[in-house]
Order: C-alpha cells, then structure tokens, then sequence
C-alpha cells in the first residue's frame, strides 16, 4: 500500500495543475479529476521504519484528510482462486478455501492462546497445508517446492510457477544462496560501487568516519547488495522501475540468459510481457537512510535473486506453487494473508513453520490491525 503522504502530494499537485484553491470553499479532491485507487486493506500497511502499530495505521490513506471525498465499493469475487473447483471442495477450517483466506486477512480464525505467551493472535495452519516436519528445514521447504530441481533449473516455465516466500530479508538470502548453489558452475559476482554524499560542512570527515568498506556492508530494503553472485538460469527480481513499458517494473522477475560486464540479460517471466528478452544495466540508486548522516550512492545492478522472496515484495504475484516458510512468525498487519492468497489453488501452498524452539508446529502468528479496516464500510459523498 502507498503512504497517504503519497496520495496527499499527487493530490496537490493536481489542484495546482487544475487551478483549485488547495482548502476553502471551491476545493476539489485532486483538482475536481476523479480517481480510481485499488487496494486491499487486508493486505500489509504502507512500511515506516520503526513505526508501531499507531503510525503504521496513520500511515493508511484512510487516515488521510482525502478518505472523506471517498466512495468505497468493493469486490466481491476472488478471481485469482474462482477458477479452481478443488479449492471449493476441500474445507479449512470447516470452510472453502477463499472464505479461510478471507477469514485469515480479517483475523476471524479463531485464536490460540498458549500458557507461555498472552498474545492471542496465533491460529492453527490446517493439516492438509503443513509439511512433514522432518530433517533439515530448509531442505524440506526447498526440495518441496523445487522438486527434480537438478533436471529442471532452467526450466522457465517451471521456475515462473513457484516461489518460497518467508517474513525476513535474511531467510530469503539463506535460501536463495542455498539454491544457487545447486545449479552446475561458478557464479559470476557483482560488486556495487558505493559512496555517501552530504550537505555537512565537513564532508572530508563523515568519509573518513564511513568508510568505503563500512558503506559496502549496509544493506538497505529495496536496494541491491553490495555484493550480488549469480548464475545463467537463475531466476531473479527487479528493484526498480527501469521502463514499464516494456515491462521493466519493481517485482518484475526475470531468468538470467546472460552476464555481461555493462549488462545482464534476462527473460521475462509472467505477466504480459513474459518470454521477452531485455538488457538490465547498472544504475545509481539513492539510499537516504535516516540512521545515517549520509545519503548512499550505490552504483549496481537492480536485482536480486528470487527462488525465494519476503512476504512484502510478494504482493502482487500469483504462482502455481508456494512454499510459506515461517522459521520465526510474521511481524506486521496481513503478512499471513498475503502470502495464503498468492495462490490460485491450495494444492500450490504449503507452510513450513517452527516455534522459538526450532521445533516444526502447526501454529503460527496472525496480525490483524482491526482498525486498517474501520472506515471501509461507510460510503461518502
Ligand atoms: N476478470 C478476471 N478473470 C479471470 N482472472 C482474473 C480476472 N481478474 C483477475 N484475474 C486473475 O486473478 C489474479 C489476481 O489478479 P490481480 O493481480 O489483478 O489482483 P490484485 O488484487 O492486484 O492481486 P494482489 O492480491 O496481488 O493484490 C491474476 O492472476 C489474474 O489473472
């Protein structure tokens, strides 16, 4: 979801272009335009850092200002699901499966208390969705929704249908790296050129206190690492919009064809512009970072690998095979939802969860901010 400062500006910004007074008596929303915004407010809240749960609901666009000028008007068919007869027959929870992913982004499963802990937001993940709980975890979760990987790596077909996604950057990485790792050769490494720039008087200073090295071991959400080793059918994402018009989008995800110095060249995968090919080059990304007294420069290219992905960069795929790994629970409003409604049946999802003993259960967390969805009922003028 985008931050309502973002609806807020674009909103100014049309007043300005339509020549509306931005307040008083002859002020339009958005210059008098009308716009059509889409979203689900079941799924996770725009990120802050190091908001709770106050400033992440403030950060809603029905916290703003606009949402009175709104109308809402809702969807009624899951269409990513409605196709697929089984996901009707088969009950969770004593429901079908589109009711049990509706009930799981509300937070109507019921909730499960333990002794040990008072939150009462953990749910159990039926039966039929869990994997055996067996040997290595990453093995499992791997090789589940991998499987015959050795034969099919450069399978495009294969690796457009199925992902693993789990809550943190750092599992994604664990993953990814163990992946890469099973496909035959050496990969090729990319090292980001990274520098800071300031506005303080004393520039010379803040680069001797930073580093080149200090800069090359920050990682930031959104951004490349500084160090990025891949291989030819590897499957990876995009972090930016390069050129939507061809397809080039943040979370577009390619199959590497080549690696080049100045380029790398990749195949679409999913979407309209799926099996085009297009050359991916190095850029300078911006990372202004308020822990730091610097803006970053890193120069590199745009990707990362995707065998696996968090749960946010999720939003907006839909795959035939899922694999939901939970090694520690989900942390913010609608994770769990996002990742049970990526798929179209539930025969394609399976969870891998461990309790903080490292232990395989069948019971995971489940945040629901019910006040993300308080005005969503009340149609305006
Ligand atoms: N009218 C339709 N007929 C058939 N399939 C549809 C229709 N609308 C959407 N779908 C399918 O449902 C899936 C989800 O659609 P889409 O990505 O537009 O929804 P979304 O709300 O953006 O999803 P998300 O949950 O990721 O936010 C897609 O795979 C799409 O092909």
């Amino acid at each position: 979801m985008v931050h309502r400062l973002s609806f807020e500006a674009v909103n100014r910004a049309f007043c300005d272009i339509m020549d509306v007074p931005f307040g008083g008596a002859h002020y339009k929303p958005f210059g008098g335009k009308v716009v059509l915004l889409g979203g689900d407010f079941r799924q996770t809240l725009p990120i802050v850092a190091d908001a709770g749960r106050e400033e992440s609901i403030d950060s809603s666009l029905t916290c703003s200002f606009l949402w009175q000028h709104c109308t809402v008007l809702h969807l009624t068919e899951n269409m990513r699901v409605v196709a697929s007869r089984e996901s009707q027959r088969s009950t969770f929870g004593g429901m079908p499966f589109t009711e049990w992913t509706l009930a799981v982004g509300n937070g109507n499963v019921p909730g499960k208390s333990f002794p040990s802990n008072q939150s009462t937001d953990w749910i159990e993940i039926p039966e039929s969705l869990l994997l055996p709980s067996s040997g290595n975890p990453i093995h499992t979760i791997t090789s589940t929704v991998y499987p015959d990987f050795a034969q099919r790596f450069h399978n495009v077909s294969y690796l457009t249908e199925r992902s693993i996604i789990t809550p943190t950057n750092a599992n994604v990485t664990e993953i990814n790296s163990h992946m890469l790792a099973l496909i035959p050769g050496m990969p090729r490494t990319y090292f980001s050129g990274d520098s800071l720039h300031t506005d303080a008087s004393d520039p010379d200073r803040l680069e001797a206190e930073y580093p080149t090295e200090f800069l090359n071991s920050l990682s930031f959400n959104g951004c490349p690492e500084h160090q990025i080793d891949l291989k030819v059918f590897a499957p990876i994402m995009l972090l930016r919009n390069l050129n939507p018009s061809i397809g080039l989008c943040n979370g577009t995800r390619l199959m590497v064809l080549y690696l080049g110095h100045y380029v790398i060249k990749g195949m679409i995968m999913g979407g309209t512009f799926n099996g085009k090919t297009v050359a991916i080059p190095r850029i300078v990304l911006s990372v202004n970072d308020y822990r730091w007294p610097f803006v970053l420069k890193r120069r590199q290219f745009p990707v990362r690998l995707c065998y696996a992905m968090t749960i946010n960069k999720s939003q907006g795929q839909t795959l035939q095979n899922v694999g939901v790994y939970l090694p520690k629970p989900v942390f913010s409003h609608g994770q769990l939802y996002v990742a049970v409604s990526r798929v179209r049946t539930p025969d394609g999802l399976r969870f891998l969860i461990m309790n903080e003993d490292g232990v395989p259960s069948n019971c995971t967390r489940n945040i629901v901010y019910q006040e993300a969805f308080v005005d969503l009922q009340t149609p305006s003028s």
